[in-house]
């Protein structure tokens, strides 16, 4: 059967990150006048996600995904760049308009669960040494991508292969943060 490859980053097997990781600048693909964007810390919650909607290099099945403080994050060189890929999307992704790179994405929802975090692609660092993504998540979606469904035993194999547990949703913690939020809300647990 053909090798699996998810991402540039899974492929040879995952890198563990170093210990003083601080975040550093991001940077669209483009060949010339980059977006750039500064991150002043380091990154949570790394994970390979399956969705549609993530971006991912060419031929990638998966993309790569982390979380920073949305006040930590800010835009540097040829912002005017970006534009939002979906306004009516709870992550209002920023995108290169020439290269298509998602520099990051944004929750603009006050009541989001996730409201506070930006989300971003760690491979767009110019500095090495991100913590590695601990799970996958959203790994059904691969098909609404266009990945066959024969597929998908080969793709589950090879995520825990990684060390990353396959997940259709978020992970157990994740899932159960957007419950608690989401109880907090309602008043049936206690703000
Ligand atoms: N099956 C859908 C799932 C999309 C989805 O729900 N993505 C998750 C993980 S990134 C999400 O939180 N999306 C919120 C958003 O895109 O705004 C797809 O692949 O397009
Ligand atoms: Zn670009
Ligand atoms: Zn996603």
């Amino acid at each position: 059967m053909a090798e699996t490859h998810l991402h540039p980053l899974l492929d040879d097997g995952i890198k563990p990150g170093a210990a003083g990781f601080a975040g550093g600048t991001l940077s669209c693909r483009c060949e010339r006048d980059q977006v750039k964007a500064k991150v002043e810390s380091g990154i949570a919650h790394n994970h390979a996600c399956g969705c549609t909607r993530c971006w991912k290099p060419e031929g990638a099945i998966v993309s790569v995904v982390a979380v920073v403080p949305r006040d930590k994050l800010k835009l540097g060189s040829n912002a005017d760049k970006l534009q939002v890929v979906d306004p009516t999307a709870a992550i209002q992704r920023h995108a290169c308009s020439v290269c298509g790179v998602h520099l990051f994405g944004r929750i603009e929802n006050q009541d989001h669960p996730f409201y506070g975090l930006d989300f971003v692609h760690p491979e767009l660092f110019a500095e090495p040494g991100a913590p590695p993504p601990g799970f996958a998540a959203f790994v059904s979606s691969v098909i609404e991508g266009g990945v066959r469904p024969e597929r998908m035993d080969g793709i589950r194999g090879r995520l825990r292969e990684l060390g990353l547990e396959p997940y259709d949703c978020l992970s157990p913690p994740l899932m159960d943060a957007i419950a608690t939020h989401v109880a907090k809300q309602k008043g049936v647990l206690p703000a």
